[in-house]
């Protein structure tokens, strides 16, 4: 199981993710996407690269607005596993014109 980090340290890993925000153990973006289709398949490769990774983040979709929320549950906090997924979903909605 993997360590959770402390403030510091999950302060310094957020310098590197502009777009995401924490909220007590768990870390946060959203993302619009160009339509509802497009925002579809943003979750669809999120979703596979989160099988990949066997770590899998919360989903909300509005329409063409998605949530994406990030904790390592068996850890109880916030570890390594969810900033790197969370760079991967930024490249994901980046490739699919999602800001
Ligand atoms: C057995 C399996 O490895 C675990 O349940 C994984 C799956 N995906 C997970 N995803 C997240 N976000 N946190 C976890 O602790 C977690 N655990």
């Amino acid at each position: 199981m993997a360590d959770t980090l402390d403030d510091a340290a999950v302060a310094d890993r957020l310098r590197d993710l502009p777009a995401w925000t924490r909220d007590g153990d768990q870390i946060r973006r959203r993302v619009k996407a160009p339509s509802f289709l497009a925002g579809i398949d943003v979750v669809t490769d999120v979703a596979r690269a989160a099988e990949d990774a066997d770590h899998h983040p919360d989903i909300d979709i509005r329409w063409r607005t998605l949530a994406f929320a990030l904790s390592t549950h068996s850890a109880g906090g916030l570890t390594g596993k969810d900033f790197d997924l969370a760079a991967t979903i930024d490249a994901i909605a980046a490739r699919h014109g999602a800001a």
